[in-house]
């Protein structure tokens, strides 16, 4: 009978466990909340089954084996079905989190991701609007750089790339968005920041870039420049309040601005305007 006693006790504590994998998942899953509540209450519940036969078996004396090891077998497999679970989806959302963050980053750069930098510019755009201070959008762009591919080859034109974002990420605030936007392009976008500002920061950043060796490549330093284009959307100047035509509008107005850059002779910031 002890034994009987001793497998329906580790079949209910087995069960407990399996319970509580369910609960730990509930409670650290946002995405698997719902059906690992479920499992944990249907678990806890399952729980009076193996507690029935240890009262019926006080109190008749009587007692089967058989049905003991059977209570342990499900409970062992239950917790066992319990564990793989939980390793499935921390494993799961382990993965989602570096597809989150893969998806936000430029793989060759570590810049903001086009997609990434488009989103939080928008972001940016509406809190720009409900407190109606403006937000500057800079493109910048490495003047000549195929030249550096031709006479240093396509990897030493990876690693400005890397170099600079490393440069002006250090450079910009934590609010800034640093984003690679095409090949050798990038979106600025500053929060909170009027003309005179971006212009500054624009001019700061274009400097000390055209200043500093970007790499230096079987002993050669390979030297840049970039030039600039800035727009501002002022919301108290401008009417529109419709975040996706304001960023289309900034990031055009700042890509004539660019324009304007290149052919007033490169190494150089422009403003737009009308
Ligand atoms: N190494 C490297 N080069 C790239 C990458 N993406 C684009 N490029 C190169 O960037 C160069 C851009 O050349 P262009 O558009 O002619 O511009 P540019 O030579 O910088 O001239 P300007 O912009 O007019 O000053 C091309 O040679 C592309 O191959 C990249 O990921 N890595």
């Amino acid at each position: 009978m002890y034994i009987a006693i001793f497998f329906y006790v580790l079949a209910i504590i087995l069960q407990l466990f399996a319970a509580s994998y369910a609960a730990t998942i509930f409670f650290k899953s946002a995405a698997f909340r719902k059906s690992s509540g479920v499992l944990a209450l249907g678990l806890l519940l399952m729980t009076e089954r193996r507690i029935e036969p240890l009262i019926e078996m006080y109190q008749s004396q009587q007692y089967s084996i058989d049905e003991a090891i059977f209570s342990l077998v499900i409970s062992s497999l239950l917790l066992l079905a319990m564990s793989q679970i939980k390793k499935l989806i921390a494993l799961l959302e382990e993965q989602n989190f570096i597809l989150d963050r893969t998806s936000k980053t430029d793989s060759l750069t570590q810049a903001t991701s086009r997609p990434e930098t488009f989103n939080r510019a928008e972001l940016e755009i509406e809190r720009a609007l409900r407190s109606n201070i403006p937000v500057a959008f800079l493109m910048l762009d490495i003047d000549h750089f195929k030249k550096v591919n031709d006479q240093y080859g396509h990897p030493a034109g990876d690693l400005v790339l890397q170099s600079l974002t490393k440069y002006c990420q250090g450079e910009l605030r934590v609010v800034d968005i640093f984003g690679r936007v095409g090949g050798e392009e990038f979106l600025i976008v500053l929060p909170e920041s009027s003309e005179a500002l971006a212009f500054d920061v624009a001019e700061r950043l274009r400097k000390k870039i055209a200043s500093s060796v970007a790499v230096v490549v079987d002993g050669h330093e390979v030297f840049i420049t970039v030039s600039i284009g800035i727009a501002i959307f002022d919301p108290v100047l401008n009417g529109e309040i419709r975040p996706k035509v304001i960023l289309n509008s900034g990031y055009k107005r700042a890509d004539e601005a660019l324009y304007l850059a290149k052919s007033n002779g490169r190494n150089r910031t422009e403003s737009w305007s009308c």
